[in-house]
C-alpha cells in the first residue's frame, strides 16, 4: 500500500560528486555544448519540459507551476502560492524571486560552462578525437611549418640594426600575424561539425578500450549518435549500424559506468538519442516529494504550514490532489512537527501512481477514510517493521500487516476486491537513488526477478473476488523500465490467467507500454500499460499495469475451469524470497519458521490479530475462505 519512500534529501543541485563524477558533469556540460553545435540530441531534459511537455520539473520554475495552479480545476488548491504571490507582499515577491534565481541558478551553473568549454575544452576535445582516429594528422607537417615561422621571427631580432631592418622586421611581424590569425580561423573553422562530416570509426578496438578520456569518449558518443541518427548519409561504407552500436554501448559504458550487460538491455529501449537522454537523467537526483496525509490535513493546510517554516515547495502536478514537491527546506524534511504528526510521508512521485491506478473505493477491504479495510504484506520483516511504524505515525486503523511470502496468496487469505503488487524489482527505474544497479545486476538475476515477478502476479491475480461489486482489479507495478520485468510479466499473466484482462490505468499520463520489443511480440492490451521515465517524467522509472479480473475461474487449455482459490500457491524453496525465484515450484510444505531478529514482533499475538482481523472481514464479506490454522 505504501510507496517506496523518497531516500533523497532535497537537492535542487546534481548530486555531491566524486573526482569521476565531477569529470562527468563536466563533460555533461560539454555534451550540451557540443549538443547545440552538432545538432546531436545529447541534452538532458530532466528538469525542464520535455518535447513533449510531459515533465513536471522543477526548473519550469515558480512562474510556470503558478500558471498550472491557476489554470487547475481544483478552486481549493489555489492557495498553494497563497503565501507568496496572491498577497503580493514584499515577502513574497522576493521568495517568488528567490525561487526563480535558485532555479536560474542551476540552470547558469550548465549555461556558463557550455560557452567557456565551446571556445576551448570542446574544441580541444574535437581535435583530440580527431587526432585518435583521423590517420592523415599527427604527421608532425603543420607543427614544423609553425616551427620555421617561430625560428624566422626570432632570427630576425639580432638584426635589427638600420631602418631597412626594421621595415623588414615589421613586414615580417605583420606577416607573422596574419598567417597566425588565418590558422586560428582555420582552427575555428575544422571545429566546426558539419554535417555531411563522416565519422570514422576506431579501427582498434584495444585502442579504444585505452580511451579512459571522459572527454574524447564523450565527443565519440556525440559523432556515433550523429551518425545513427542520419545512417545513409552519414555512414562509412563498410561499417554497418551493428559496427557503430557496439562501439557506443562500449563508450557509454565507459562514460556512465554501467556493465555491458545492463547497458544493452536499458540502450535498446529508447531510439538512440533517448536512450542518452535517459543515461544523463540517472545521473541527477529526481526531486524530493511528499504525499499529504488526509487522515490528518488537507495538502493546503500542509503546505501552508511548511512554507510558514521556510520550506520551499509547489504542488507535485495537476495530477495528483495529494502530493507537494519540495525544492529546497532549512529544515530535515523527515523530521519536521508535521512529519511527526503524521500529517504527510515522503514518497516518492512515481509512488503515487499505482495508487492512483488501484482507485481504491470508501468501504472496501482495501482504503479509504480508514472505513474498509487494508492487507499490507511484504516478505522482508525488517520493512513490515518500518511499515508498522508508518501506519502508527499516519493514524491507520484499517491496516492489518503481514509477512508473508507473497506467492502463498491466495493460501492465506484471498477475495480481496482490489490487489496491488509493487514488485520487487531490479530498480533500473531508480538508477538515481542507488547507482550501485548500473553494475550489480546479471543476466541471472533478471531472469530470477522476472520468474519470482511472474510467480507474484498470479497469486495476485487469484487473491481478488472477480465478483465484488465494487472492484475485481489487480495492479501491477515496477521501479523498472525492463521489459522483463514489465511486459513480458504482464503478458505472461494473461496468458496463464484467461479470466483477466488490461484495463486503462485512469493515468492521464505516461508512455503506452510495449506492444512489440525486439523480437517480442505481446498482446495489443499492453498498450494500456503506462511507463514512466526520468529524462521525460522527471520521476523514476516505473511500470503500471492494471487488470480486471472477469471471473473466478480459470479456462484451461482442454476446456475446463479451475477455482481460483482453490489454486494452489507457489511456495518458496528459500529463505530469501526476495532475492531467488522458485522456478515455478509448486510446493505445499508450510514456509521454514524464520530465525529470531534483533527486533522482533511477538509472533503469536500478530498471527493472532491477523486471524482477528480476517474473521472481522469474513463476517462483513462473504465468500472469503480462510484455511485452517497449519500446525508446525
Ligand atoms: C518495490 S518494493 C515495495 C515497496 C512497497 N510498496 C513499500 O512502500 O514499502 C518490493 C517489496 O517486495 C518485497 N518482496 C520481495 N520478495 C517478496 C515476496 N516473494 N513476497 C512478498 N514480498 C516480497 C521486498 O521486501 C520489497 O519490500
Amino acid at each position: 500500500m505504501a510507496g517506496r519512500p523518497s531516500t533523497k534529501k532535497t537537492s535542487t543541485k546534481a548530486s555531491p560528486a566524486s573526482p569521476q563524477r565531477n569529470n562527468k558533469r563536466k563533460a555533461s556540460h560539454l555534451k550540451e555544448a557540443g549538443g547545440k553545435k552538432a545538432k546531436v540530441g545529447l541534452i538532458s531534459k530532466v528538469s525542464g519540459t520535455s518535447k513533449n511537455g510531459e515533465v513536471a520539473g522543477k526548473t519550469a520554475g515558480k512562474s510556470a507551476s503558478k500558471k498550472t495552479a491557476e489554470d487547475s480545476e481544483e478552486d481549493d488548491e489555489s492557495w498553494a502560492y497563497g503565501a507568496v504571490s496572491e498577497s503580493e507582499s514584499e515577502a513574497g515577491e522576493l521568495e517568488d524571486d528567490e525561487f526563480v534565481s535558485a532555479d536560474e541558478g542551476s540552470d547558469i551553473e550548465i549555461g556558463t560552462l557550455d560557452d567557456d568549454f565551446l571556445g576551448d575544452e570542446f574544441a580541444g576535445s574535437d581535435t583530440h578525437a580527431t587526432s585518435m582516429f583521423d590517420s592523415d594528422n599527427g604527421d608532425g607537417k603543420e607543427e614544423s611549418e609553425g616551427e620555421d615561422d617561430e625560428e624566422d621571427i626570432f632570427a630576425s631580432d639580432s638584426e635589427d640594426s638600420d631602418e631597412d631592418d626594421l621595415e623588414a622586421k615589421s613586414r615580417k611581424l605583420d606577416a607573422a600575424k596574419k598567417a597566425e590569425a588565418e590558422a586560428a580561423e582555420e582552427e575555428l573553422r575544422t571545429n566546426i561539425v558539419h554535417d555531411d562530416d563522416k565519422y570514422v570509426l576506431p579501427e582498434d578496438d584495444h585502442e579504444t578500450l585505452q580511451s579512459t578520456d571522459l572527454q574524447v569518449v564523450q565527443a565519440r558518443i556525440q559523432e556515433i549518435v550523429r551518425v545513427l541518427n542520419s545512417f545513409r548519409e552519414m555512414r562509412q561504407e563498410n561499417r554497418s549500424r551493428n559496427d557503430y552500436i557496439s562501439q557506443l554501448l562500449k563508450d557509454l559504458c565507459l562514460y556512465y559506468g554501467y556493465n555491458e550487460y545492463l547497458m544493452e538491455k536499458l540502450f535498446y529501449i529508447f531510439p538512440v538519442s533517448e536512450a542518452i537522454e535517459f543515461f544523463e537523467a540517472n545521473e541527477v537526483p529526481r526531486p524530493v516529494t511528499i504525499r499529504t496525509n488526509t487522515l490528518k490535513t488537507r495538502r493546503r493546510e500542509l503546505a501552508q504550514a511548511l512554507i510558514n517554516r521556510g520550506v520551499n515547495l509547489d504542488p507535485i502536478g495537476k495530477w495528483s490532489k495529494v502530493g507537494l514537491q519540495v525544492f529546497d527546506s532549512p529544515v530535515p524534511i523527515g523530521a519536521t512537527p508535521e512529519y511527526l504528526a503524521g500529517h504527510y510521508m515522503l514518497q516518492a512521485a512515481s509512488s503515487f501512481l499505482p495508487v492512483m491506478a488501484l482507485a481504491p473505493q470508501e468501504h472496501e477491504p482495501a482504503l479509504l477514510k480508514n472505513t474498509g479495510m487494508v492487507f499490507a504484506n511484504d516478505a522482508n520483516k525488517d520493512r513490515t517493521k518500518s511499515l508498522v511504524a508508518n501506519i502508527h505515525r499516519l493514524g491507520v486503523k484499517n491496516a492489518v500487516v503481514c509477512n508473508y511470502d507473497g506467492r502463498q496468496f491466495p493460501g492465506v487469505i484471498g477475495g480481496f476486491d482490489r490487489v496491488l503488487l509493487d514488485a520487487p524489482c531490479s530498480g533500473t527505474g531508480v538508477i538515481s537513488k542507488d547507482a550501485s544497479v548500473k553494475t550489480n545486476k546479471s543476466e541471472q538475476d533478471f531472469q530470477m526477478l522476472s520468474q519470482l515477478q511472474k510467480e507474484l502476479i498470479l497469486s495476485a491475480i487469484d487473491s481478488v473476488d472477480a465478483a465484488s461489486k465494487t472492484g475485481g482489479y489487480i495492479v501491477y507495478s515496477t521501479c523498472s523500465v525492463t521489459v522483463d520485468e514489465n511486459e513480458d510479466v504482464v503478458n505472461y499473466a494473461l496468458r496463464k490467467r484467461p479470466n483477466v484482462k488490461l484495463v486503462s490505468t485512469a493515468l492521464d499520463f505516461g508512455k503506452e507500454g510495449f506492444t512489440r520489443y525486439r523480437e517480442k511480440v505481446f498482446h495489443p492490451s499492453l498498450s494500456l500499460t503506462r511507463r514512466y521515465y526520468p529524462h521525460m517524467h522527471n520521476m523514476d522509472g516505473f511500470y503500471v499495469a492494471k487488470f480486471k479480473k472477469l471471473s473466478n475461474k480459470i479456462p484451461s487449455k482442454n476446456g475446463d475451469t479451475k477455482d481460483s482459490e482453490d489454486y494452489e500457491a507457489f511456495i518458496p524453496i528459500t529463505d530469501d524470497p526476495g532475492k531467488r525465484g522458485s522456478g515455478g515450484k509448486k510446493n505445499t510444505k508450510s514456509p521454514k519458521t524464520e530465525e529470531p531478529e534483533k527486533i522482533t514482533f511477538n509472533d503469536e499475538e500478530d498471527e493472532e490479530l491477523i486471524r482477528a482481523s480476517k474473521a472481522k472481514l469474513l463476517q462483513t464479506k462473504k465468500g472469503i475462505k480462510l484455511r485452517p490454522k497449519k500446525t508446525e
